[in-house]
């Protein structure tokens, strides 16, 4: 799991209750499952299609630093299944963990397209190979 975003939890991310609200958390989660799929498939148009069980196992509070961690769970045709788990920075406590994403390669005209990859890459090795062409 690479745990590459942190948040700073703040007052505007709280429920009524003065814990991190978990619609917030859902929206971060999004984002960043979002994000790693963009530039794994090199492809911005992509979107979310499932998102299967979410456990909240632990709550945060304001000024908590929070990590969303993601990995890949499975490659397929069209589609680009991920694994979430966000924990406290300090104390690696799981906050919550999502089993799987499943986000959707489309092509121009918003319909699934196959992406062609079958291995997480990083883009500093594509850069290498770039500049070696
Ligand atoms: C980041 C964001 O905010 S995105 C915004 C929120 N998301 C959206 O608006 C997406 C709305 N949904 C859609 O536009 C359509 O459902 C589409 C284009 C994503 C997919 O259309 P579908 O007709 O389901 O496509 P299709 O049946 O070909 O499936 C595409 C891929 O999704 C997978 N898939 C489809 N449904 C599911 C499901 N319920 N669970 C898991 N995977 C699924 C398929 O297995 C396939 O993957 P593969 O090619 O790797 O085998």
């Amino acid at each position: 799991m690479n745990y590459h975003t942190r948040k700073w939890v703040k007052p505007e991310d709280l429920n009524p209750n003065q814990s991190l609200f978990g619609g917030r958390l859902l929206q971060w989660i999004d984002e960043e499952a979002a994000l790693y799929a963009v530039i794994q498939l090199e492809n911005k148009k992509v979107v979310t299609k499932f998102i299967s069980e979410i456990n909240f196992v632990s709550s945060a509070k304001q000024g908590d630093i929070i990590e969303i961690g993601i990995e890949v769970a499975k490659f397929g045709s069209t589609s680009l299944t991920l694994a979430c788990e966000v924990r406290n920075k300090m104390t690696h406590q799981t906050i919550i963990t999502v089993d799987k994403i499943v986000m959707v390669n489309l092509d121009e005209n918003g319909n699934p397209a196959p992406h062609g990859k079958t291995q997480v890459e990083f883009v500093i090795d594509r850069l290498k190979l770039k500049e070696n062409l």
